[in-house]
């Protein structure tokens, strides 16, 4: 409390005895296990962020959706061996239903466009901010949430699409202080494995298998990944080219390797080609080894990064065009991305660019009397009627602990409540930071 200890008005330091019949049971107050509290100066950091995600989809006229947290388990049961289906916070509920706590967005987004079907027109842009989940292991003692800001464009099959999200991504980033030599996007396309899969004939339905064990290429070692990819089925040469067109970081030479210029390569050329014109060129650059670790992406995807190497992918998005068809719905070309709240604060500890945020209150207004309480309630609505805030003091407290109370909250001015003014129809108000004290007729008061 504001002057230091727990003694309530009555003075006695134990507690009353517990009212309720069963006996007091110690509970943790800790969170459950990898989740997060967000206590008010932690709650003040993520408005901010979450402020900015939707004042960039507004810029972008993407309209905001939402999706219940809990989902069908089904959703996300694929078969392509992603770590995400292997830490999915899956249970059987009360009613027999398999269900999960969703680890992604996308699933949900693509559910509620199949079930608004033609009743929405296309192209729909559509934004969220939502909290996911995975039940991972706490030996890496690493979080089992995060929230999410997901952007995705449906029913746009060109790659202005996916340039677009990027662009809105670099606006997001600029917003907040991150430039382009703090952070870039590795851009790549998943037509070239699919093109360097179908030199070696390997079936399309290893596609997103290969995509998987490709992802973890910077995670796990080398010989892991020539494993895994043998144990799908490719042939050693297979996987020696494969990691041979995955370590190009140029186009020029992706085109020389690829024989030609193909579907991925038009499809980069389009996207640097727009990068241009959006004005973020400096931003991304190609890299064939990101394919991202989600198993339906079928063209461009891309990745942010910390340039210092220090953290985790911040964003991540691409096309998946197939999405839709495999819930049962019509082929509607999609591309997206997700961003966490998570990676993103680290970095802008790193850079020392975290905002300043603190609680503002307007006014704070005391009694100076006891029975002056109820006057101080009437001056304290007058100025929220007119839009002020007041925090209201709402015990007979010293005016030490006022003014002690006042400068916790940044309070701009105190409105006092005494006796004498009252009687006058006045309160008294004193600007805390320059000191300046004058009275005020209350229907002057503003
Ligand atoms: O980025 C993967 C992911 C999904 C759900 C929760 C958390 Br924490 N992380």
């Amino acid at each position: 409390t504001e002057n230091g200890d727990s003694r309530g008005r009555s003075g006695s330091l134990s507690a009353p005895p517990p009212l309720l019949e069963e006996a007091v049971q110690k509970i943790d107050v800790n969170p459950p296990k990898g989740t997060r509290d967000f206590p008010p100066e932690e709650m003040r950091l993520r408005n901010w962020l979450f402020h900015n995600f939707r004042e960039v989809s507004g810029l972008y006229g993407f309209e905001e959706v939402d999706f219940p947290v809990l989902e069908s388990e089904a959703l996300f049961i694929r078969k392509a061996g992603e770590e995400i289906k292997d830490q999915l916070y899956c249970f059987e509920d009360r009613g027999n239903r398999r269900v999960a706590l969703r680890p992604e967005l996308t699933p949900s987004l693509a559910r509620l466009v199949i079930q608004k079907g033609k009743s929405v027109p296309l192209p729909l842009k559509w934004f969220a901010v939502g909290q996911c989940w995975r039940y991972e292991r706490m030996t890496r003692g690493r979080r089992r949430e995060h929230y999410q800001w997901n952007m995705d464009i449906i029913g746009v099959p060109e790659v202005t699409a996916e340039a677009e999200l990027i662009s809105s991504i670099v606006t997001f980033f600029k917003r907040i202080g991150v430039t382009a030599s703090d952070v870039g996007f590795k851009v790549s396309s998943r037509k070239v494995l699919q093109e360097v899969l179908r030199c070696y004939s390997i079936s399309e339905n290893l596609f997103g298998k290969v995509c998987i064990i490709i992802d973890k290429i910077e995670k796990i070692p080398m010989d892991e990944i020539k494993k895994d990819l043998k144990s799908v089925g490719m042939s050693e040469e297979a996987v020696e080219d494969l990691l041979r067109v995955l370590s190009i970081k140029s186009l020029t030479k992706l085109e020389e390797i690829l024989g030609g210029p193909g579907e991925a390569v038009a499809d980069l050329k389009q996207l640097f080609s727009l990068a241009e014109k959006f004005g973020y060129s400096e931003w991304i650059q190609f890299d064939a080894s990101v394919v991202r670790g989600l198993a339906y992406y079928t063209g461009i995807v891309f990745e942010g990064f910390d340039r210092e190497g220090k953290l985790r992918a911040i964003c991540g998005g691409g096309r998946y065009d197939r999405l839709l068809s495999t819930f049962g719905g019509d082929d509607i070309p999609a591309c997206g991305f997700g961003f966490g709240d998570a990676v993103i604060v680290e970095l802008l500890k790193e850079k020392g660019i975290l905002p300043e945020l603190s609680l503002q209150v307007e006014n704070i207004v005391c009694a100076l009397d006891g029975d002056l309480q109820g006057a101080a309630a009437t001056v304290a609505t007058i100025l929220r009627d007119k839009g002020q805030s007041v925090d209201l003091v709402l015990e007979n407290k010293p005016l030490k602990w006022v003014f002690k109370r006042a400068a916790r909250i940044n309070a701009q001015r105190l409105i006092l409540v005494g006796n004498t003014e009252w009687q006058k129809g006045m309160v008294g108000v004193k600007i805390l930071s320059s000191g300046e004290q004058y009275e005020v007729k209350l229907n002057e008061l503003e």
